[in-house]
This record gives C-alpha cells, sequence and structure tokens, in this order.
C-alpha cells in the first residue's frame, strides 16, 4: 500500500525528488542550475556552499542543489547525498587536465551508501568550446560503462544557450518516473 501510494505521488507530481549537482569548480554548476530554472544564462561566482531551487517538469517537481565544486569544498559534498535520487555531474568538456580527478571523485561518491539507489546523469559541458572533448570522450574518460549498479546517462550541452538541458531533465524526469 505505501509503495503504491509513493508510486502514485510521482505520478501525480506531488513528490518533490532530490537532486545534487556535484562537480569541478568551473565546470559550469550554477550556470546550469540556473540555466534550468529561468532559460537564461547568470552571471555567476564561484559558490561558497550551495544554492537550491526547486524545479518543475510537466507536474514533477525537483529539489534541485547545486553544491560548490572548489577542492577545499569537496569533502562536504557527502553531508548533501541523504535522500539523493539523481546526481548530476557536471564536466568542462575542455578542462582535459582535471578529467582524471573528476573520474576519481565520481567513483569514490558513488561507493557512498546513501547514493546506492541515484541515478547519475553526466553532462558534458561548454561544448561550445572548440576543442571540448566529446560525451563520448568523456563517458570513456570517466569508465561510466563499469558502472553496473547506478542507471547512468551521459549528455553533452552547453549552459550559456541551454542546448542539451531540455533533453536533460526529460531524461530526469523519465528516470524518477521508472522508480
Ligand atoms: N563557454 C562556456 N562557458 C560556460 C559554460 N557554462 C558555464 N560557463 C562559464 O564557466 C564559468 C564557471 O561557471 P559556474 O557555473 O560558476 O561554475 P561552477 O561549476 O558553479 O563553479 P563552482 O561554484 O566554483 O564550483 C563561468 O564564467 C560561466 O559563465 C558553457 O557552456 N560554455
Ligand atoms: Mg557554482
Amino acid at each position: 500500500m505505501g509503495v503504491l501510494f509513493a508510486k502514485l505521488m510521482t505520478v501525480f507530481g506531488d513528490k518533490e525528488h532530490k537532486v545534487i549537482i556535484v562537480g569541478l569548480d568551473n565546470a559550469g554548476k550554477t550556470t546550469i542550475l540556473y540555466q534550468f530554472l529561468t532559460k537564461e544564462a547568470v552571471h555567476t561566482t564561484p559558490t561558497i556552499g550551495s544554492n537550491v531551487e526547486e524545479i518543475s517538469v510537466k507536474k514533477t517537481r525537483f529539489l534541485v542543489w547545486d553544491i560548490g565544486g572548489q577542492e577545499a569544498l569537496r569533502a562536504s559534498w557527502s553531508t548533501y547525498f541523504c535522500n539523493t535520487e539523481i546526481v548530476i555531474l557536471v564536466v568542462d568538456s575542455t578542462d582535459r587536465d582535471r578529467l582524471t580527478l573528476t573520474k576519481e571523485e565520481l567513483h569514490t561518491m558513488l561507493a557512498h551508501e546513501d547514493l546506492q539507489n541515484a541515478s547519475v546523469l553526466v553532462l558534458a559541458n561548454k561544448q561550445d568550446m572548440k576543442n571540448s572533448m566529446t560525451a563520448a570522450e568523456i563517458s570513456q574518460s570517466l569508465t561510466l560503462s563499469s558502472l553496473t549498479a547506478h542507471s547512468w546517462h551521459v549528455q553533452a550541452c552547453c549552459a550559456l544557450t541551454g542546448e542539451g538541458l531540455p533533453a536533460s531533465l526529460d531524461w530526469m524526469r523519465s528516470r524518477v518516473m521508472a522508480n
């Protein structure tokens, strides 16, 4: 009965689904959060702590936490994990030098027990920049295919124009509807 009720709540849009946006500093997390919300590119400064906004997609409500990615702040990411249904990992697709570090952060994070049931959306951001890596290259470097315990998806995007973000929201919605 409880499960059926929870399912109905999801279908009729009453339940709020927790999402966290993580990734290294300068990846474009805050720009993406506000592009989701306002469909515009906002001016950002490095996030100290977090921003949180509610985003609705066809009656599905997400509570989206954008967490600062600077090195000193990454240790606090785990304090946001509890009850998270979707992890959005934002990658600066021009930042080749730090892709290995991103990979380590991703796999360490997904080993945490609070994220065992979370789905993972990797956003290959800054596709407008020449020399950006493709979504397929990023997927391979992050060894996403080794993630057998988590549902995952990789999406190319540009947070400045919003390209790729509606498709991301559709995937997020389909994931929470499936659960
Ligand atoms: N060219 C380009 N620049 C982008 C894109 N997305 C974000 N930026 C720029 O990248 C810089 C960092 O963006 P933020 O959204 O503040 O990055 P962040 O991941 O929130 O960074 P922290 O809060 O420090 O963790 C800003 O100057 C953005 O305008 C994009 O798709 N293309
Ligand atoms: Mg930020």
